[in-house]
């Protein structure tokens, strides 16, 4: 059952989103906040079976009043080719292109010297390329002449992200992507904004780490403020928020939405060590070896 939209029903009516990953975790959600307010959904990712299971599912969120409607197109957004399939389905079935929400991507977790070339490449050509990829062809088949709204789902990298530094350095990218393109495609009335969520609880979402998932997740908990994780459903209407008319003037921005986890803790550990070079000799490094001199034998 999703959880109930705060926003005012109908206001969508009419209009058309694609949402990259939109069958899944996050972008489910957002989904299916979209269709109960009115908007016809293009649900787009690369695994068929999920995608069906998706249409099937959500389509009993839409009221028979409703405008709303989904349907989903299969999409590697890393393949250009699938990315000019996807844009000129959606077009073909509706005829306009409202709302883009690159949600799809993710990454696996490496330290980073032990991540191959192969491996890198994935995460950089799925997050940042794809997201790329998806901007442009919306833009140049639709939004330049028509205006719209784009909105990027990133990650918790603003204090580096060790252990997935592949996805650290291509959200990272897409923030920055974000910003230039606002200021590019500006005059064509289009806004587009990122979303970076905190450490987000869905099946999916954990079981791509496999045997590692639920430990991951449950580490997390005690460097998020709030003291528990987030929801899907707590993403979504930030999107929704961005995407609409309440956001008119709102463009380049970021939008963190992680119970404040980012100015928190971190969960990596930096083992004790005595590996760092020596500070440069001085009367301040002396002056400190006096204190700990005098302070040892009262530890
Ligand atoms: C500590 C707090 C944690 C809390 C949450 C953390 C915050 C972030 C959360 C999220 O983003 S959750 C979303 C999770 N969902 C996803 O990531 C879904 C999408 N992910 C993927 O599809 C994959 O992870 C992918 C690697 C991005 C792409 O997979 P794809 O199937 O297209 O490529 P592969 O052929 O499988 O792999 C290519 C290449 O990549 C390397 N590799 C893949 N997986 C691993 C792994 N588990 N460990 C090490 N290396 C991996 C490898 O080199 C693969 O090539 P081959 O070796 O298979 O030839
Ligand atoms: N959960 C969290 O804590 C956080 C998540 N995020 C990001 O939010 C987004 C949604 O993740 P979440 O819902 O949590 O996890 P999910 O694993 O449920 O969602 C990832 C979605 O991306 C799709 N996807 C992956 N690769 C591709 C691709 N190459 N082309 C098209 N679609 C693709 C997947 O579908 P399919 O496999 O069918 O292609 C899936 O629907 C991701 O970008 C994720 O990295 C960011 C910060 C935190």
């Amino acid at each position: 059952m999703a959880a109930r939209s705060v926003f005012r029903s109908g206001l969508f009516n009419g209009r058309v989103a694609i949402v990259t990953g939109g069958a899944t975790g996050i972008g489910k959600a957002i989904t299916a906040e979209l269709l109960q307010l009115g908007c016809r959904v293009v649900i787009a990712s690369r695994k068929s079976e999920r995608l069906e299971a998706a249409v099937d599912e959500l389509s009993q969120l839409i009221i028979s009043s409703s405008s709303a409607s989904i349907t989903a197109v299969c999409c590697n957004i890393r393949h250009e080719d699938q990315v000019r399939n996807m844009v000129a389905s959606t077009l073909r079935q509706y005829g306009r292109i409202d709302y883009l929400v690159n949600n799809g991507g993710g990454q696996f977790s490496s330290p980073a010297a032990n991540m191959s070339l192969k491996g890198w490449n994935a995460v950089i050509d799925t997050n940042l390329t794809g997201t790329f990829l998806c901007c442009r062809e919306v833009y140049n088949e639709w939004m330049k002449d028509h205006g719209g709204t784009i909105v990027n789902i990133i990650a918790d990298m603003w204090r580096g992200f060790p252990g997935m530094a592949h996805t650290g350095a291509a959200r990272a990218a897409v923030e920055n992507l974000t910003k230039s393109l606002a200021i590019e495609w500006a005059s064509s009335g289009v806004r587009i904004n990122s979303i970076a969520p905190g450490s987000i609880f869905s099946k999916t979402a954990m079981e791509n780490y496999k045997d590692l998932g639920p430990m991951m997740f449950q580490m997390a908990v005690p460097c998020i403020p709030a003291k528990r994780l987030g929801f899907p459903e707590e993403i979504s209407p930030a999107v929704c928020f961005l995407l609409s008319p309440a956001a008119s003037f709102i463009s380049g921005a970021t939008l963190k939405v992680d119970a404040g986890q980012s100015l928190y803790d971190s969960v990596w550990e930096i083992p004790d060590h005595s590996a760092w070079p020596a500070p440069p000799e001085g009367e301040n490094v002396c002056a400190l070896r006096e204190v700990m001199k005098e302070l040892k034998p009262k530890l």
